[in-house]
């Protein structure tokens, strides 16, 4: 709703009220159109002041309404009603000013903003464009330029920029009262002005165009965007509103917009986690953590100090090998200062003191071990953990996949035990993995949640299994990669088939860039290869592809050898090129085990890439390892590349079409019996038996399924 009240004086005071951020709902819309009418019925009244409930001004459009009917006066037509009236109408912005809320205060005559506000138009992140007039009245008032910039990246700003911009005006203090003197409002209204252009506005707007659907790789949104703001530039304001509305409703009915809007509330889902135990925010209090260490300094470890550090948390960094530690030494200073420049922090706020001796961690609150992955290492780290910290100090570790509860186990508290799970490069990745354990404690894993959220994480509840949530659905994938080679694909060509559904780079760019020694070292502790281990195709009873192997074993370890699927100029070159030894390679390995290379159609790359990904996920629900689709999703967003538009792999089956996937997946299983990965999971049939609900009903379904004792 809106509340309506007369300061003292001729201004009447328009409060929108919608907690918590005052977004645009039906009622909010039918609150500002009465209120409005009612400030200009009253004589006494000779100007207005829009303003937002509890220090926030609007964080636009209700994105919840998205999904269901339109009720309530629709935006536009009021944001021009408003435009229109001649008593002036000011937007007093504190808090927040996004989206259509910003679009409010475009079609105010006056704004007047807190020097802490943040204004932005976000809709692209959205699948959307602002369609309340945004994208035509932002580039009147601020130039073709600046609103290019900011509508196709939906960058949030503070108000001295946008005063810079002559957006609006700026007030240090709390805004209570505005006034605003009777001037003529004619040139205050932004749809009246011509948009002001630069001379080669035709090439801007061609390079905007190249630029931006190189960066979107497949969103229709950020190119709407360009074409909305092509119009602006182009036509009368009232065809450039037609166009807006034309752009929108297609982005609109576009399953992107759908997907980014659930990618949207999915972030917020796994912020407010819950264990099967019935732990969660509500009934766990976290630790504030102040002094922390991190034990080995490899790719990992350096990353996570600095990320640690940034939240100002002191920093005890250990290291066992001399050259590391001097590297080390030098490099995470720099590499801490180079991250609070880009976050615009002044002086990085934690102290980082550098040790090779593991007795200088006994003072601090939490540990994170970054050793290398091998379980004998780690048994022995944390065994020496516990004898050198104070009782109480929480133990975590960054393993890719590991046993915790193992680790937890020759330690004094196993309750204070969980995974930090990061991603590389660990200070810049969004992702963290809080593993639970059997026994780890609620208060354990809150802390975990409550530091990555610290850090700026987007951290997810998982549970203990090998490979947890995000290495666990990746290893069919992986394994499916490594099937199409040996069929008859060549690594660029899998590797175009995904780039082209929207991940920045393929499986192989992917792996070449990680290390292909990652996942040697991982199939070496899982007994997979390594000497004494036969190089047969199955192996531990199933079908298996030693190429990765044979590659490391070729000296090719990806981007750091200067070689691996592809060929780089170098040892750490970044541009991939093909090289011709793989292909002899992989002619070598068919003619030795009897395959008749054939020619694979993109349809079926991606299908057995994706959908053996996708049915692990749904093992991974029905074992309750992940709490729900959300979950998967935002891992598999933050974490693997998972392009946003497609909201992640489960809302992506749901769209396909479970029913789909079902019959693609039994189709694929059919052709490769001996790979178990592909055969369809028990939750994906059941869910297709009742008739394939939507993704948001997925959760209560597994829980009744379980009461139940059907999965
Ligand atoms: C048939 C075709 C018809 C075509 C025409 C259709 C008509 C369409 C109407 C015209 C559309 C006009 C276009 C337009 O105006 C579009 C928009 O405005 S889209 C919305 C743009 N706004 C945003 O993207 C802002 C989103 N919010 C945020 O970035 C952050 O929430 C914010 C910075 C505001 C606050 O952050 P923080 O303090 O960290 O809190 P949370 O993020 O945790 O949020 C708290 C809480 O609030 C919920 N929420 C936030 N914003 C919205 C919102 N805009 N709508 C609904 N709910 C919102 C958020 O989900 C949290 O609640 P939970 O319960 O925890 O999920
Ligand atoms: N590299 C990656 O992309 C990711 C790795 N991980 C996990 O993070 C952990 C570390 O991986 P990386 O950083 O890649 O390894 P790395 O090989 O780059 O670094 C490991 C470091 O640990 C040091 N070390 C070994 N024993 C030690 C001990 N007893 N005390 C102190 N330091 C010791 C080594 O000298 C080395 O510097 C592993 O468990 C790995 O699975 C997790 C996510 C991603």
């Amino acid at each position: 709703m809106a509340t309506y009240s007369r300061l003292p004086g001729s201004v009447a005071l328009i409060t929108l009220q919608n907690p918590p951020v005052n977004a645009l709902s039906a009622a909010v819309r039918q609150g500002i159109v009465d209120t409005v009418q009612r400030a200009l019925k009253d004589p006494k009244v000779t100007s207005v002041v829009i303003c937002g409930q509890n220090g926030k001004f609007c964080g636009g459009a209700d994105i919840r309404e998205f999904a269901g009917p339109m009720l309530g006066p629709p935006l536009v037509p009021m944001i021009h009603a408003i435009e229109a009236v001649d008593k002036p109408v000011a937007a007093a912005i504190e808090g927040v000013a996004l989206g259509g809320g910003l679009e409010l205060a475009l079609g105010c005559h006056y704004r007047i903003a807190h020097s802490k506000a943040l204004l932005g138009l976000p809709e692209v992140t959205l699948g959307l464009l602002p369609g309340a007039g945004g994208s035509q009245r932002l580039p009147r008032l601020i130039g073709l330029t600046a609103a290019l910039d900011l509508i196709t990246t939906g960058r949030q700003h503070d108000s001295s920029f946008f005063s810079s911009l002559h957006l609006l005006c700026v007030c240090s203090q709390s805004i209570s009262s505005v006034c605003v003197s009777g001037q003529s409002l004619d040139s205050r209204r932004l749809s009246t002005l011509p948009c002001p252009c630069p001379p080669d506005v035709d090439s801007l707007l061609d390079k905007t165009m190249v630029k931006v659907r190189q960066r979107s790789r497949g969103a229709l949104a950020p190119v709407a965007c360009v074409q909305a703001l092509m119009a602006a530039a182009s036509l009368p304001y009232t065809q450039g509103m037609e166009k807006e509305r034309d752009l929108l409703t297609t982005l609109f009915n576009s399953g992107q917009a759908r997907a980014l809007q659930y990618a949207f509330f999915s972030q917020r889902v796994v912020g407010k986690w819950s264990l099967p135990s019935g732990a969660s925010w509500d009934n766990s209090a976290a630790r504030t953590i102040s002094k922390a260490a991190v034990i080995g300094l490899g790719t990992m470890g350096r990353g996570i100090v600095v990320a640690l550090a940034l939240t100002g948390i002191s920093v005890v960094a250990v290291e066992t090998q001399e050259k590391q530690l001097a590297e080390a030494s030098q490099v995470v200073p720099a590499m801490l200062q180079r991250e609070a420049g880009r976050r615009s922090l002044a002086t990085p706020p934690g102290v980082i003191s550098f040790s090779s001796n593991l007795q200088d961690v006994c003072e601090v609150e939490l540990v994170i071990e970054a050793v290398f992955e091998d379980m004998s290492l780690k048994l022995q780290v944390f065994r020496h953990l516990t004898s050198v910290c104070r009782p109480g100090t929480l133990l975590c570790s960054n393993t890719s996949g590991l046993d915790i509860d193992r680790l937890a186990a020759v330690t004094q508290s196993p309750g204070l035990v969980v995974g930090m799970h990061f991603f590389a490069p660990a200070h810049v990745m969004k992702l963290l993995e809080v593993v639970y354990g059997p026994r780890s404690s609620p208060e354990a894993v809150a802390t975990a949640m409550q530091l990555g959220k610290r850090m700026g994480k987007v951290s997810v509840a998982v549970g203990n299994c090998p490979g947890f949530v995000g290495n666990r659905m990746l290893k069919p994938y992986l394994e499916q990669a490594n099937f199409l080679l040996e069929e008859g694909a060549t690594p660029q060509q899998v590797d175009e088939v995904l780039e082209e559904f929207g991940f920045p780079m393929g499986v192989f760019r992917m792996s070449d860039l990680s290390g292909l020694d990652v996942g040697w070292r991982i199939r070496k502790e899982a007994g997979l290869t390594g000497p004494g281990v036969e190089s047969t195709r199955t192996r531990q009873g199933r079908r298996y592809s030693p190429l990765p192997d044979q590659v490391c074993e070729a000296g090719r370890l990806g981007q750091k050898t200067g070689r691996g699927w592809y060929q780089y100029d170098g040892p750490g070159g970044r541009v991939a090129r093909s090289d011709h030894w793989v292909n002899i390679f992989l002619e070598a390995y068919r003619a030795e085990h009897g395959l008749v290379a054939r020619s694979i159609a993109p349809e079926e790359i991606l299908e057995r890439c994706l959908y053996a990904l996708i049915n692990e996920g749904f093992n991974i629900l029905q074992d309750a390892m992940a709490a729900g689709p959300e979950d998967i999703d935002a891992i598999y967003v933050f974490g693997y590349g998972w392009p946003r538009h497609h909201g992640g792999p489960m809302f992506h089956a749901g769209q396909v079409g479970l029913g789909r996937i079902l019959e693609r997946l039994q189709h694929h299983h059919h052709n490769h019996p001996d790979v178990p990965h592909l055969k369809p999971s028990t939750l994906l049939r059941r869910l297709v038996a009742v008739g394939s609900p939507p993704v948001q009903k997925w959760r209560e379904f597994i829980n009744k399924e379980r009461v139940h004792s059907q999965l």
